[in-house]
């Protein structure tokens, strides 16, 4: 006895030692039971990198430094269609897998995930779980979103702070040799979203600066992805005795606040209750009458004032940058640019957004093409399967596992999209039979195309978004023509894309140049 108990008073009489042992031991513990899972789990037959079966801190590092759709991406054209992102994701870049998920009625539902992004106490649409509540929400808002409502009801106020977002550029290019398409996109789709939503606009346009609601905007969308994967970080974040991280961890609220002018102005009454054009209030004034009177869940001030939030974050950054990248790739193309300067010149004004759809093949086509390749929101939608392990690409993924799909891969799929990385507006187009002039295939329900999303979750907002980047594509080439150009001073790094949930370009801007035509700019104000 006398050496153990001799070990024993050394480790006690030295507290550095004992401290040592404690720290080799759980470390000691830590690698085994990460082992023990690694060699036990049952997602370790699905492809992926070593470090996926013990750790999730390389994804984690992905998302702090905005590339997460990149990194998934890599290692799908490493390990394959399904690849292991963690010791508990599983990421599938396969259109069946796609549709398994998202199909109606598959069982999958939305993580939790959503409710850390959202950090709302009282859940939305969009961070719902429960599908039979969420299908009666989705019936109480389709009438309101249907394309009829959307053209009916909004559209004038669409073209409105388009014709304004125009004349500023044009003025911005004037006073100061070049406008930032960016920032002047990302004002028109706040101001419409805030008539839209708030039924007030934001007046973005008119004061030409960013105001508090922009910065909230923006901390809101870039805090929320980074809290939904590092919620440690996000809560240290929101202590620290720094400007920048309280508002980025802490902004949510102040869009709640915003909420509550929908909900009065909601309660105003309607021009026409009945008919689906004139003027809205806010959206919330033309939801079902009859879902809002027999809903199983009615809609309190409450939930209006947290749509209201949820919708403005989803359809102002989302629609802006949308619009910046096919603004940036269409000036990029000198033939196509002037291609769409002449189909553009052939409408008669005043033209609505149902001519632009229905008489401009290249301009629809070249929609379809920026969102393949830069709809703002190409990330992982996660999903799980509570209750059933699912066969996805050939493995069994159990029940309770994270699975995602995301867009930005499936459009880049060299087998459905030949030169994936190319802005190719052509490959959408079809030859008519017996026709000379090509015809727009938009494919909503080809599996390898989900820019805004798929089956029962699908964008809401799916009609107002394309409207307004018909009609503001449509009016900037008409109203500048070929006098538009990007800057000399924008190079191809700053339109990178970074991401935190949605993308952005990395440089933050996107700035074009007038160049000194007869005429000037058309038709506008
Ligand atoms: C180009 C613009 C837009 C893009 C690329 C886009 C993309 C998406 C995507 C990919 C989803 C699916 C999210 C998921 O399943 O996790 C989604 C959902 C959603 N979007 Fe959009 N969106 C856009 C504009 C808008 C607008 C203008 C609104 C206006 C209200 C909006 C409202 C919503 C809502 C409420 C949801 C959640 C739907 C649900 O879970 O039932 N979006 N969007």
């Amino acid at each position: 006895m006398a050496p153990l108990s001799s070990a024993v008073s050394t480790y006690t009489e030295s507290p550095s030692r004992l401290a040592g042992v404690l720290i080799l031991g759980t470390v000691f513990l830590w690698i085994a039971q990460k082992l023990y899972h690694a060699l036990t789990s049952p997602l370790r037959k699905i492809p992926g990198p070593f470090w996926s079966h013990v750790t999730h801190y390389p994804l984690k590092w992905a998302v702090i430094t905005g590339r997460r759709t990149h990194f998934i991406h890599d290692l799908h054209l490493r390990y394959g269609s399904i690849v292991r992102i963690s010791p508990w994701e599983v990421a599938c870049c396969d259109a069946e897998a796609a549709r398994t998920i998202h199909r109606p009625g598959s069982g999958f539902v939305k993580t939790k995930w959503y409710k850390t992004f959202a950090d709302a106490d009282h859940e939305g649409i969009f961070d719902m779980s429960d599908t039979k509540k969420h299908a009666s929400r989705r019936r109480l808002m389709a009438r309101a979103f249907s394309k009829s409502e959307i053209r009916g009801r909004w559209e004038g106020m669409v073209q409105e702070k388009v014709r304004l977002a125009l004349w500023r550029i044009d003025k911005e290019v004037s006073d100061e040799g070049q406008a930032d398409l960016l920032k002047w996109w990302t004002f028109m789709a706040t101001d419409v979203s805030g008539t839209f939503m708030f039924g007030e606009s934001f007046n973005m346009l008119e004061y030409g600066k960013k105001n508090d609601y922009i910065h909230v905007l923006e901390n809101v969308i870039v805090g929320g992805g980074i809290r939904a994967e590092l919620p440690l970080l996000c809560r240290i974040g929101q202590h620290l005795p720094i400007t920048a991280c309280q508002n980025m961890f802490n902004s949510t609220y102040k869009i709640t606040q915003y909420g509550t002018k929908a909900v009065l102005n909601s309660r105003r009454k309607q021009p026409d209750d009945s008919s689906t054009t004139g003027p809205g209030t806010t959206i919330f004034a033309q939801l079902d009458p009859d879902e809002l009177a027999h809903t199983a869940y009615p809609l309190t001030d409450a939930d209006i004032n947290r749509e209201a939030g949820n919708f403005i974050v989803a359809g102002s950054d989302t629609t802006a940058v949308t619009l910046t990248y096919l603004t940036w790739a269409i000036l990029r193309r000198p033939s196509l640019h002037r291609s769409l300067v002449r189909e553009v010149s052939s409408l008669s004004e005043p033209f609505s957004d149902a001519v632009i759809e229905a008489s401009c093949p290249f301009l629809n086509a070249s929609i379809t093409e920026a969102l393949r390749l830069y709809g703002a929101a190409p990330g992982s939608l996660p999903r799980t399967h509570p209750t059933s392990p699912t066969t996805l690409a050939g493995f069994t993924v159990p029940a309770g596992v994270t699975v995602s799909t995301q867009a930005w891969s499936l459009h880049r799929d060299a087998s459905a999209y030949p030169n994936p990385e190319s802005f190719e507006p052509e490959r959408w187009l079809e030859q008519q039979p017996g026709s000379t002039s090509p015809a727009p295939s938009f494919p909503t329900s080809a599996t390898h195309f989900q820019p805004f999303g798929v089956g029962p979750r699908t964008c809401l907002g799916l009609h107002l978004a394309m409207m307004e980047l018909r009609v503001a594509m449509a009016r900037f080439l008409a109203a500048f023509g070929e006098r538009a150009g990007l800057a000399k001073d924008m190079s191809d790094e700053e339109m990178e894309v970074v991401n935190f949930f949605l993308i952005r370009p990395k440089g933050e801007r996107c700035s074009v140049v007038l160049s000194e035509a007869e005429g000037g700019m058309k038709e506008l104000r």
